[in-house]
């Protein structure tokens, strides 16, 4: 929903956030120069969330030697990749520590977090918070989300752990999903 809201904001609406990544850096960490183009409909931008440490992003050209923009990737920074830079090259080299607010920031969001009920925000648990704070104190944490299918395709039959072709659709009356077998034997409630 967050995703849905950012893309919107930013000139894309009815992006279907179909596919994360989580990206996990320890300070030593470092993720090569790629592109991503995996996806089938590059006119759909990708969604980058940063959190915890900083970074150094490299943000290249669509050659692979085109030579690089660096900047700063810090906690909270959203970036979009869209339109003309949808496809081009990069690589984060390093993470630096975060910005000494980052600590403050952290305090002062546990406790607004309460607030947060009803919101797109959903609120944690203060076991979960203090796990998660603890962790981007000293780690990065950066989430890509993806709208990887073309217009009008669907996810391809999935095989169930007995083997059997099941296909996943939503149940108008329940609200469900339900999983239909291609040998049917029944529908599942997932
Ligand atoms: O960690 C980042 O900021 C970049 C991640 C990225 O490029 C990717 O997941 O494809
Ligand atoms: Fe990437």
């Amino acid at each position: 929903m967050l995703s849905v809201r950012i893309t919107a904001a930013c000139g894309f609406p009815g992006f279907s956030s179909e596919a994360a990544i989580l990206n996990y850096y320890r300070s030593d960490s470092s993720l090569g120069i790629h592109v991503d183009e995996s996806e089938l409909d590059h006119s759909r931008p990708l969604l980058s969330l940063s959190f915890g440490q900083s970074a150094i992003f490299l943000l290249g050209g669509p050659q692979r030697q085109d030579p690089p923009t660096a900047m700063f990737m810090h906690s909270g920074d959203v970036m979009l990749m869209s339109g003309p830079s949808r496809l081009l090259y990069h690589a984060v080299p390093r993470i630096l520590p975060a910005p000494p607010q980052l600590a403050t920031c952290l305090e002062e969001l546990s406790c607004a977090l309460a607030l947060q009920v009803g919101s797109v925000l959903e609120p944690v648990s203060e076991e979960d918070w203090d796990v998660c704070s603890r962790y981007i104190q000293s780690s990065r944490v950066n989430m890509t989300v993806r709208q990887v299918l073309g217009p009008g395709q669907i996810f391809p039959l999935q095989t169930d752990d007995k083997h059997r072709m099941v296909e996943c659709h939503d149940d108008a009356n329940s609200g469900k999903r339900k999983r239909t077998c291609s040998d049917p034997v029944g529908t599942i409630d997932t």
